[in-house]
């Protein structure tokens, strides 16, 4: 018997999901489903799949899967969404809310325009720095500045968790990187135990960078939320930038505050809906 499935499309500067209201939907295998429903030629075509749930501990929770169907732990430009649809969908009223998601409960604010949310400010938490909490394979207390050999180049990479892991790789020339070869190269290289998202940043100046993203289980994307806070962190850590980074993307620009004395990092962008469907099969 065909089943049909009501899900948003939604995206976060291009970083785009498709959401489903778990409140109402039952999804059976949610890895295989991201898969299927991903693939921009048989199916929705998106980043992924987020399952917007109920929750014990929060106002919802948030289950992320990439395009190959791996769950990630977080996803910046994802919660924005949740939000987004959260309060726009009419199940909160409240202008602030708490997500629960694998990396803890995060805590949203909200924009509102019009009666709809139009951006969201989201305390992402603490940086995990630890290489065994990345993981990484490095030796010392950090992953900072450290060096690793792919395809036969040197670079040096600062590794951050926000929840899921990142590795910060400063180049010369962003645009013109070979992104398409590097990116599964770091991504699936062996000092990463549970893989690795890969950002390629180029400082512009003290509270300004451009990043673009090869991210685990997705390939390139247009935008990566827990990326530009991981570089942000990183930036800072390395010197490069003040504690406030406008971090500019391919989709769009992000902004960062990391605030050191509260050790908690800020993420505010926007949120948007693209349209509503009805998945059969
Ligand atoms: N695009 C997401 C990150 C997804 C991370 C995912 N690729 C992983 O496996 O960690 C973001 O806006 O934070």
């Amino acid at each position: 018997m065909e089943k049909k499935m009501k899900f948003t499309k939604m995206q976060g500067l291009g970083n785009d999901y498709v959401y489903v209201n778990c409140f109402k939907e039952k999804i059976e295998d949610p890895s295989a489903l991201a898969v299927r429903i991903s693939d921009r030629h048989f199916g929705v075509g998106s980043d992924g799949l987020i399952l917007i749930n109920p929750s014990k501990v929060a106002d919802c929770e948030m289950e992320m899967y990439n395009a190959d169907g791996s769950r990630g732990e977080m996803c910046g430009n994802g919660i924005r969404c949740v939000g987004k649809y959260m309060y726009d969908y009419g199940l909160t009223d409240k202008e602030a809310i708490s997500v629960e998601t694998l990396a803890g409960i995060k805590y949203l604010q909200f924009f509102i325009e019009n009666g709809k949310v139009a951006k969201v400010k989201v305390d992402m938490g603490s940086p995990i720095l630890t290489p065994a909490e990345i993981p990484v394979v490095a030796e010392g207390e950090r992953a900072v500045d450290e060096p690793i050999v792919v395809d036969g180049t040197e670079y040096r990479m600062t590794c951050i968790s926000m929840g899921n892991p990142h590795a910060i790789v400063y180049v010369d020339d962003v645009k013109n990187l070979p992104i398409e070869k590097i990116g599964p190269l770091f991504e699936k290289h062996e000092r990463f135990p549970n893989r690795v998202n890969t950002e390629f940043v180029k400082v512009l100046d003290r509270n300004t960078v451009e990043m673009r993203v090869w991210e685990r289980g997705s390939g390139e994307t247009l935008a990566c939320g827990t990326g530009a806070c991981a570089t942000a962190v990183a930036c800072i850590l390395n010197g490069l930038t003040e504690e406030k980074v406008t971090v500019k993307l391919l989709g769009g620009d992000l902004e960062i505050e990391w605030d050191r004395e509260k050790n908690k990092v800020f993420m505010t962008g926007p949120a948007k809906v693209v349209f509503d469907g009805v998945w059969e099969e």
